[in-house]
């Protein structure tokens, strides 16, 4: 049953709630509670006379006792805990807390210390969010769905918790990862928190620690697999096309074996994307356009190790092969330079192992035939440094300190400002720290990683890294795909979304070696990622025809910035 309507007064163009809940109903709705903001005219028409304490607060009060309250926290999880509770209590306010202190909440509503939290999901969780589908419940879908209490539903954010982070499988404890993307949809991209709804597909889990933990709150079976598993998740894809057919679904934190998939298999069926091939993709090659422009070098002057060849890695080799071709490369030109590491080590074209993604990135035996390796048979990331040379080293392993100082310190050699992103998240998995790269590269590195670190001084200069996550795209993919009304989301969408990104960087951030804005400009850079998105769904033709300025003011009015709606008694 709905609990409230939006309404617009006709006589004075007043914005208000019509509420239906009435007194404790009404407070435990994070979606209307104001708390001690309720005034006294609502307090008295909508049943809440006595249940709140005297005193009448506006927002920004609430918000300053509530970030006194944050900062008494004792340690990140603990402020992770209180930002959800707050959440759970009042939309209003957590949206006020974070965007107003966007660099200190987001490291916790989000990576890295989402992570923590995941790990513990079972133990720490007081309510919950979104929805659960099973393999129990979904044959009754469609009554699921009618159970979600959001006034419109356009964007949900969908994981089956197989690959969290760098974390691996945590079954529907992951669900904190929707949850957090969620989050920044609102607080960056500026969603408005009701139409947003975090998913998991709670499939089982083969992770025995959850198994065999009393606490876990999740289907406690083996991870559904094959057909059976294919069947769910097409059951899920038709009943959000039934029930929600304008919204976009994000694809997050599958296993790498189903991930490519479902993208294949649902890109052209459902306003859809990846946020960990295509947003990390896009996130990355944007930082890679702003390093070309500091080194003044074009694409084509570097040569590239990426190492990791799952859902992160692939999206990231794909673009940087794209950016090459676009400089007039032929296509075994462009992936002659790129040189794709996984478990089996450099991807060589007679492989029988090679999954069909990472195939377009496999080297010619011939090519790597005459190579010294430091020992015969598997091509290690040593051996293709010193054959290779390469001058931009990538990692999305979830491995720990992966690059070792050799590693970095010869490709520091191969170039004048080398390139490093070590994007695995959350922190704990960096494959190597800024500080590791400065110092093995003279201070020299262009860093980048997926988690915040802080700037380090070197001989007298303050060296700085960028935070290369994919947060800087899909809110501003999202909200410029709804507000375009396009019918699908495409490369040249996300390359638009990189250009507008890589744009917003200045000359003195560049001086600096920052590759993307700094996070507090993040509101700014979704609105510019809307932008040329909705711009390049209609030079496609597959959104709206608006001209730049209409966009530009449909962008700014689907915008949200958190505020109290007055209510009246309905
Ligand atoms: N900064 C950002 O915006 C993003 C960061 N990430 C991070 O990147 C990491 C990987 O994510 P994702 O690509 O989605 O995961 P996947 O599981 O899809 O891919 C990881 C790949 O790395 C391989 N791998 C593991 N260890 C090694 C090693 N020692 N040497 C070479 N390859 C190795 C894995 O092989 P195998 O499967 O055989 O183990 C797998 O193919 C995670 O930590 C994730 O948090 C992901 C998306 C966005
Ligand atoms: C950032 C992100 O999407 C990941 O680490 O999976
Ligand atoms: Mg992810």
């Amino acid at each position: 049953m709905r609990t409230f309507s939006f309404k617009i007064d006709p006589l004075t163009g007043e914005e208000y709630y019509e509420v239906y809940a009435r007194g404790r109903q009404l407070l435990n709705d994070p979606h209307l509670n104001k708390a001690s903001a309720f005034t006294p005219e609502e307090r008295a028409t909508l049943g809440l006379d006595g249940l709140l304490r005297s005193a009448v607060t506006d927002l920004d009060a609430q918000v300053d006792r509530a970030y006194e309250a944050f900062q008494h926290k004792p340690d990140d999880l603990e402020k992770y805990i209180f930002l959800v509770a707050l959440q759970d209590r009042s939309e209003v306010i957590f949206y006020k807390l974070v965007t107003d202190h966007l660099k200190e909440m987001v490291p916790i509503v989000y990576t890295p210390t989402v992570g923590t939290a995941c790990l513990q999901m079972s133990n720490i969780q007081r309510r919950f969010r979104g929805i659960y589908i099973t393999p129990e419940n979904i044959g009754h879908i469609d009554q699921v769905l009618q159970n979600i209490t959001l006034p419109q539903v356009s964007l949900i954010v969908v994981t089956d918790g197989e690959r969290i982070l760098g974390l691996g499988d945590l079954g529907s404890d992951g669900m904190g990862i929707p949850v957090g993307k969620v989050s920044l949809y609102v607080a960056a991209g500026g969603l408005h928190p009701h139409v947003c709804l975090p998913v998991c597909l709670d499939v089982g889990t083969n992770n025995q620690r959850l198994l065999d933990d009393p606490f876990y709150l999740g289907y406690r079976q083996p991870r559904l697999r094959g057909e059976a598993y294919e069947r769910m998740v097409e059951t899920f894809v038709m009943a959000v096309k039934r029930h929600f057919p304008d919204a976009l679904l994000q694809w997050e934190d599958f296993g790498k074996g189903t991930a490519f998939k479902n993208l294949e298999r649902y890109r052209d069926r459902i306003l859809s994307f990846n946020d960990d091939i295509q947003g990390t993709g896009s996130t990355a090659i944007a930082a890679l356009m702003t390093a070309m422009r500091i080194k003044q070098h074009r694409f084509s002057d570097e040569r590239y190790m990426i190492v990791g060849m799952g859902q992160a890695g692939t999206g990231i080799a794909m673009n940087i092969l794209a950016a090459l071709e676009a400089e007039g490369l032929s296509r075994e030109d462009a992936a002659s330079r790129i040189f794709a590491i996984d478990m089996q080590g450099l991807l060589v074209d007679d492989d029988p192992a090679l999954d069909a993604p990472q195939r377009p990135f496999a080297q010619r035996r011939a090519a790597v035939s005459g190579w010294t390796l430091e020992a015969p048979g598997r091509i290690g990331m040593m051996d293709v440094v010193r054959n290779a040379r390469p001058t931009v080293l990538v990692g999305v392993t979830a491995q720990t300190g992966l690059f070792s100082e050799q590693v970095l310190r010869e490709v520091g050699q191969a170039t004048d400002r080398p390139i490093v992103f070590a994007l695995s998240n959350p922190t704990s998995k960096c494959e190597a720290t800024p500080e590791q790269v400065w110092k093995a590269t003279d201070g020299k590195g262009l860093v980048a990683t997926g988690s915040p670190f802080p700037p380090m001084e070197w001989n007298g200069r303050i060296l700085r890294s960028s935070q290369c996550n994919n947060m800087y795209i899909f809110p501003g993919v999202g909200l410029g795909a709804l507000v375009a009304k396009a019918s699908k989301v495409t490369d040249g969408m996300l390359l638009a979304a990189s250009r507008a990104i890589s744009g917003m960087v200045t000359p003195e951030q560049e001086a600096q070696g920052l590759m993307l804005p700094p996070m507090e400009d993040i509101r700014r850079a979704s609105t510019e990622v809307a932008f040329a998105v909705a711009r390049q769904a209609r030079e496609e033709g597959l959104g709206r025809l608006a001209d730049d300025a209409e966009l530009r003011l449909l962008i700014e009015k689907a915008q949200w910035t958190p505020h109290f709606v007055p209510y009246r008694a309905g």
